[in-house]
């Protein structure tokens, strides 16, 4: 059978993904017209591209659809449970890099830290009868972060794009997103808590534990392995 590996089909992600397996001596590339999804790989054997969102390749891999797959860190802890039983990181690719973290308005003077929200959440509940909410579509991480943390009066609303858009559109109070420059943030007047970190992320290549491997597959995956410089430590 052949490896199918599962990369990003557009933007940013893709194209550093094709230049940092071109860097290594394994050329991937588009064919066909602009909008096709098609692509094909050189420089090795037995080697499949599957072009997919990055929001998708973490499904793909569980579900064994794809043998290894390029994607944020961020997508596969939020999207699979007990993810590390799931899927095995080969190698940070040193792009792609953000961090998700927990932001409030600018003008919260009071509000720098996690025990600060903790005491604003609080106070939120008994003056308006509701719990502040937090908008984000990181949900796994966000609860389970606020859960370590012990921050417990909040609510979650989803957001799936422009998260740092609804503390003025008064959907939420405060926002759990990606960032890396921080201009999104300062231009929508958040600040990030002092203790807000939730998760750094970097785009990562990631192998199936899922996955059926046969034999030219293994040995396809070990050539691949060594072209990329990746040292083979057991499962
Ligand atoms: N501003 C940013 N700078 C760098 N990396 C980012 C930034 N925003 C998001 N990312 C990373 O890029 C990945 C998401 O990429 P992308 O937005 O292309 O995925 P997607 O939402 O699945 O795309 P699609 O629009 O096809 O559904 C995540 O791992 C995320 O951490
Ligand atoms: O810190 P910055 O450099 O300003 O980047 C942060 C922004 O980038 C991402 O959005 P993206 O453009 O990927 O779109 P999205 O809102 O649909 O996720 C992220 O969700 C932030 O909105």
């Amino acid at each position: 059978m052949t490896l199918k590996l599962g990369v990003p089909s557009k933007g940013r992600l893709m194209e550093k993904t094709f230049q940092w397996f071109g860097k290594r001596g394994i050329a991937l590339r588009r064919t066909g017209s602009e909008r096709e999804y098609a692509a094909e790989v050189e420089g090795i054997d037995g080697v499949e591209l599957v072009l997919l969102s990055a929001g998708e390749i973490p499904r793909e891999l569980v579900a064994g659809r794809i043998h290894l797959g390029v994607t944020g860190n961020d997508l596969i802890e939020e999207k699979l449970a007990n993810w590390e039983q799931q899927v095995k990181p080969l190698a940070p690719m040193g792009f792609g890099e953000a961090n998700l973290i927990l932001a409030v308005p600018a003008f919260w003077v009071d509000v720098t830290t996690l025990e600060d929200l903790d005491a604003a959440a609080r106070a939120f509940r008994a003056t308006h009868g509701r719990r502040l909410r937090i908008a984000t579509k990181y949900h796994r991480l966000v609860r389970d972060f606020l859960q370590a943390e012990g921050v417990a009066d909040y609510r979650l609303v989803d957001s799936q794009g422009a998260t740092e858009g609804t503390v003025k559109n008064e959907t939420a109070e405060a926002i759990a997103d990606i960032t890396s420059t921080g201009e999104t943030l300062r231009a929508n007047h958040l600040r990030i808590l002092e203790d807000g970190l939730i998760l750094r992320s970097q785009a990562t290549l990631f192998k199936s534990r899922r996955a059926a491997f046969d034999e030219t597959d293994r040995a396809t995956l070990a050539q691949l392995q060594e072209m990329l410089g990746i040292d083979r430590a057991p499962r």
